[in-house]
């Protein structure tokens, strides 16, 4: 009999702590996950009284969800996804709502909901934040679809996002594949502000010669102010771990190579496409390219040996404090970046975001949650067309407040040797993006001069070309 609220399919990480989540606030939750074990896992990790189905049968698993159905995909993005709509495919009815929470390409949640609409199904990609733990106590969601389906899915979600302030981490964002934009851009921006504190940590310990026993207090301060964030205070606990058995921390015995599984390079390659600069973002893909050169960059550093400019005595306790006003500006230029995106995205996209409610969900439950997207929520409620935070008096004063710090902060690393691509990248972002003239127009002259492709004068309309030479 049909008498459950809401389904997931898959139930590993993700999708097993959501539906938990979901039980958790009094809806009858089903699973459904190709494992038999992961299925029998769920129902036994739910609590008493709660009303919980885990399953292998996609025919009991659809005849057993309230019709319209509410039903989410928690399986790998890919190929998966279409697997286990195919699945789906058969047990479902006109009006039913399949929902893909998983860290998608926003081509094929356009191409996913074109399809389904032809068989009379609402598909709605949304983007989830917070990992394994946000799952279960509240992530930040999300979602894009059709605006009228979201109302069957609205209690749910409202009742198991994160909070802030009372408020939920979670609100409808647009058209198609507007929530996976929405958590692309997210990860974009997460992948940059990781890069940012990397190049911090190497700074102060590579760079300045903080001891491990220093590192740790450092982010923890830094968390009891305007840097407080999810990223600054798992960053404080990871110093804080030390190996099984040593004296050691174990971030030290952590392999350099990182790993990534696509979503900030997409951030960048469709910037790239909508011509929208994000260079911290650009330079966080890349020196996660540069890391897995591993054997390479252990050659080079016998072979390009520097020695570092002596710079004299640096007084640690001005450093750190200049460096967290160089962190502080370098984050809202990460942020300023992938809002950017998002502006330029949901015009060309027809998404219609709304920044405003953008910022408000990415408070609380996701990764890249901190105290500033309260400022950048203001300032969207102020000027909702606002193209990029920057241009925020407040936030534009902020900056500028900072970014001495910051200069001297880069050429500091400068002179040691330590590559900051992330905090350079933003600081000359910085200055081009107040430049009122840029050098652009020799490019212009030397595309003219070797391409005749003409160019556009400052003192009177049309093109031109001339003979340079
Ligand atoms: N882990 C995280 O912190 C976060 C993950 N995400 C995204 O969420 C999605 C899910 O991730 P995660 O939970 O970590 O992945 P897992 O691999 O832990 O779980 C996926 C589950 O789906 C099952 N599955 C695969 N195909 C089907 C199918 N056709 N029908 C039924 N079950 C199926 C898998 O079974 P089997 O293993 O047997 O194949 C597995 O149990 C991904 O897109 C990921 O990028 C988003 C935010 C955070
Ligand atoms: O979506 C997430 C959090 O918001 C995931 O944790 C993210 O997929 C991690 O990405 P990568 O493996 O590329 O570092």
């Amino acid at each position: 009999m049909a008498q459950y609220d809401f389904g997931i399919v898959g139930l590993g990480v993700m999708g097993r702590n959501l539906l938990l989540n979901v039980a958790d606030h009094g809806f009858a939750a089903a699973g459904l996950d190709v494992d038999g074990e992961k299925a029998s896992a769920f129902e036994k990790a739910a609590k008493e009284g709660q009303q919980v189905k885990g399953t292998t049968s996609a025919e009991e698993f659809a005849g057993s969800i309230k019709t319209p159905r509410a039903i989410m995909l928690l399986v790998p993005a890919g190929k998966p996804v279409d697997a286990a709509i195919q699945t789906l495919l058969p047990f479902l009815e006109k009006g039913d709502i399949v929902i893909d929470g998983g860290n998608s390409y926003f081509p094929d949640t356009d191409r996913r909901v074109a399809e389904l609409e032809e068989k009379g199904i609402h598909f709605f990609g949304m983007g989830i934040s917070g990992g394994e733990k946000g799952a279960r106590f509240g992530p930040s969601m999300m979602p894009g679809g059709d605006k009228n389906a979201y109302e069957r899915l609205r209690p749910v979600f409202e009742a198991i996002a994160a909070k802030v302030d009372g408020e939920p981490c979670v609100a409808y964002l647009g058209n198609g594949s507007a929530g996976n934009y929405v958590k692309m851009a997210h990860n974009g921006i997460e992948y940059a502000l990781m890069q940012l504190i990397s190049e911090s940590y190497d700074l102060l310990k590579r760079g300045l010669g903080f001891e491990d026993a220093e590192l740790q207090p450092i982010f923890e301060e830094w968390n009891n102010t305007e840097l407080k964030s999810f990223l600054i205070e798992i960053t404080s606990d990871i110093l804080k771990k030390k190996d099984e058995g040593s004296d050691e921390l174990l971030v030290n015995f952590v392999s350099d190579r990182a790993r990534s599984k696509g979503t900030g390079k997409w951030t960048s390659q469709d910037a790239m496409n909508l011509q929208v600069p994000v260079p911290v973002i650009d330079a966080a893909v890349t020196m996660r390219d540069l890391s897995a050169y591993k054997t390479e960059r252990v050659k080079a550093a016998e072979l390009l040996k520097v020695a570092p400019t002596e710079i004299g005595a640096v007084d640690k306790q001005k450093f750190v404090a200049q460096l967290k006003n160089a962190y502080y500006f370098a984050m809202i230029n990460t942020y300023a970046q992938g809002l950017a995106q998002l502006f330029v995205a949901s015009k060309e996209y027809n998404y219609e975001l709304k920044l405003e409610e953008v910022a408000k969900i990415w408070r609380g439950g996701c990764i890249i949650r901190a105290l500033c997207l309260e400022d950048f929520r203001k300032a969207f409620q102020k000027q909702p067309d606002l193209p990029n935070i920057l241009l925020d008096e407040e936030i534009g004063a902020t900056l500028l407040a900072k970014q001495g710090d910051t200069r001297d902060i880069i050429k500091i690393a400068i002179d040691k040797g330590i590559p900051l691509p992330a905090f350079m990248a933003s600081l000359s972002y910085f200055d081009g993006y107040r430049s009122a003239t840029l050098p652009t127009n020799l490019v212009q002259a030397q595309r003219d001069y070797f391409g005749a492709h003409q160019y556009e004068r400052t003192d009177r309309e049309g093109v031109f070309h001339t003979e340079w030479k």
